[in-house]
């Protein structure tokens, strides 16, 4: 108490303004764990785009301002790239499992700099064609099987990652699973030791958190490994398909003189985390937005039915491929929008102060962490008017401040307003140019097959009622399970879903 009465009240340093402070807890007390966004963005509505607060010994420093995001994360990026400790998970600081939450040493350069070369050779060929097989595969289920478009949106993208990293789309699912379990200990809105950090220090052999997570993380790296050895043996016969990441890392070593891809434990278990980890990140990342944008669309009949009338003028009864992208500005506009109203990172990711700093005539110690909120970036009013709303025209019109042109190329999710949605500086986002495709493949794909709507209770014959903010609270979130009905925009188009299925099904590993 008197060390904190020293920190806080006995020193007259120049501070950010923050909510008051209590002894030892800071505020931890009344932080939510979930949906913590709605607290920073009411904090930062009362103290402003920069403002301090404290959990336990913890400093935070929250960012609801574009401007100072980048001067700090970008333009001193040297200073504010490390990633704090997040107490449920072990040794991730210092990899090779987890590159998004490693510091920045060796180990992330490597594996930055590997994942970036492949996922820019991968879209310069549009990853193939995978994404659209997977469509075709997708919008088939959705035909048969409406009431689990769930677990199908969620399967595609693990495909489509499983079929990159290792040519095992059947690992698609386990892929979505394993991420969740991950993404869980990471949050909040996880495991108690997350927040109430001391039940951390309870021994290992009766702490059941420790031994939850050496089983899980244990488990996660022997399945990343075994896939691993799997395409290896595959390579080793001349079957793995070079359109795969494994089969590049292969070469590479291959070139380097292990001309029989023979690895240590210690190697092969480097580079199955590193193209595991990319796999795994790829998947509730697009598929927590996919989800929001089928609700948005059911949700807004107006604009399903404007982004169907410009798909069936570009692309009558051939599924929309990325070869329409330039042509199909309003799916675009829906699937940016989507991403702006419920963000799929509404914390942002923390970065950490690597050492200590001063900003605006104000210290900043060494290991504070600095969160750009997501959620109030989004609703910076300047920037997005009506930002609680759902309102793709602020796309396309240009009497809105994030009207970009040419709309053949705008808006998209490269480049452009809104890319503080894949983080800041140094830490940026590397599936940029796979969530483009990816997105809007199946944007497109399932406006052209399906009308959408909410589902109807037959009791009482009304909607039965989504809450859009309802969701599992992790650090790369997913809304909550919710109901909607699809039905093929016509026979005509349905014949045309399964002919697409029926086309795609012996190409892919089922
Ligand atoms: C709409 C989808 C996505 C969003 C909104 C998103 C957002 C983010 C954000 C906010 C960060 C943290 C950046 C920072 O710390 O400043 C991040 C990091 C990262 N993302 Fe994404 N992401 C998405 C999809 C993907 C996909 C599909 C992949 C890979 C296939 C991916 C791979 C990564 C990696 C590897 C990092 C860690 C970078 C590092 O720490 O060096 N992301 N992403």
């Amino acid at each position: 108490i008197l060390s904190w009465r020293k920190k806080t009240l006995g020193s007259d340093e120049p501070k950010f303004p923050g909510p008051k402070q209590y002894p030892i807890v800071g505020r931890i007390h009344d932080l939510p764990r979930f949906s913590m966004w709605l607290k920073f963005k009411e904090w930062a509505d009362e103290h402003g785009p920069i403002y301090e607060t404290h959990a336990m010994d913890q400093t935070f420093i929250i960012v609801s301002d574009e401007k100072i995001a980048e001067e700090l994360l970008v333009k001193r990026g040297h200073i504010y790239s490390g990633r704090p400790q997040i107490r449920s998970l072990i040794k991730h600081k210092d990899g090779p499992a987890y590159s998004a939450l490693m510091d920045r040493h060796d180990i992330w350069k490597y594996q930055r700099k590997w994942a970036h070369a492949a996922m820019a050779e991968a879209y310069k060929h549009h990853f193939y064609g995978h994404v659209e097989k997977e469509m075709k595969r997708y919008l088939g289920l959705l035909l048969l099987d409406p009431a689990r478009f769930l677990d199908y949106t969620r399967e595609y993208c693990g495909r489509v990652m499983s079929r990159l990293a290792w040519d095992d789309a059947t690992q698609g699912k386990k892929n979505g699973d394993s991420a969740d379990q991950t993404l869980h200990c990471m949050s909040v809105s996880g495991p108690i030791t997350n927040t109430v950090t001391p039940l951390w220090s309870i021994p290992s052999f009766m702490n059941p958190w420790y031994k939850y997570e050496i089983k899980r993380e244990s488990e996660q790296r022997a399945w990343w490994h075994n896939n691993y050895k799997l395409a290896k043996h595959r390579m080793q016969r001349g079957e793995l398909p070079n359109d795969t990441w494994a089969y590049r890392y292969f070469e590479q070593i291959h070139r380097e003189g292990k001309t029989d891809y023979e690895q240590s434990h210690e190697e092969e278990d480097f580079a199955s985390c590193m193209i595991g980890f990319v796999n795994l990140v790829g998947v509730v990342t697009i598929s927590g937005p996919l989800k929001f944008f089928l609700m948005a669309m059911a949700l807004h009949p107006e604009w399903q039915k404007k982004a169907q009338d410009e798909i069936d003028r570009v692309c009558g009864d051939l599924m929309p491929t990325m070869e329409d992208f330039p042509n199909l500005p309003t799916v675009r506009a829906c699937l940016k929008e989507t991403v702006r109203w419920r963000s799929g990172v509404p914390l942002g990711v923390p970065h950490q102060a690597e050492r200590d700093d001063e900003y605006r005539g104000v210290k900043i110690k060494k290991n504070t962490i600095i969160l750009a909120c997501e959620w109030s970036l989004n609703r910076v009013p300047e920037k997005y008017p009506d930002g609680e709303n759902f309102r793709p025209e602020r796309w396309l019109d240009p009497s809105w401040p994030t009207y970009q042109e040419p709309l053949t190329r705008y808006p998209n999710f490269r480049e452009g307003h809104g890319m503080h949605s894949f983080g800041w500086g140094r830490r940026t986002c590397l599936g940029q140019n796979i969530v483009d495709d990816e997105m809007f493949v199946f944007g497109a794909g399932t406006l052209w097959g399906f009308n959408s709507g909410p589902k109807i209770c037959p009791l009482s014959g009304k909607p039965v009622p989504i809450d859009t903010q309802a969701t599992n609270s992790h650090v790369i979130l997913e809304p909550n399970d919710f109901q909607l009905t699809f039905k093929p925009r016509s026979e005509e188009r349905a014949k045309h879903i399964l002919e697409g299925y029926q086309s795609v099904i012996g190409q892919l590993r089922l």
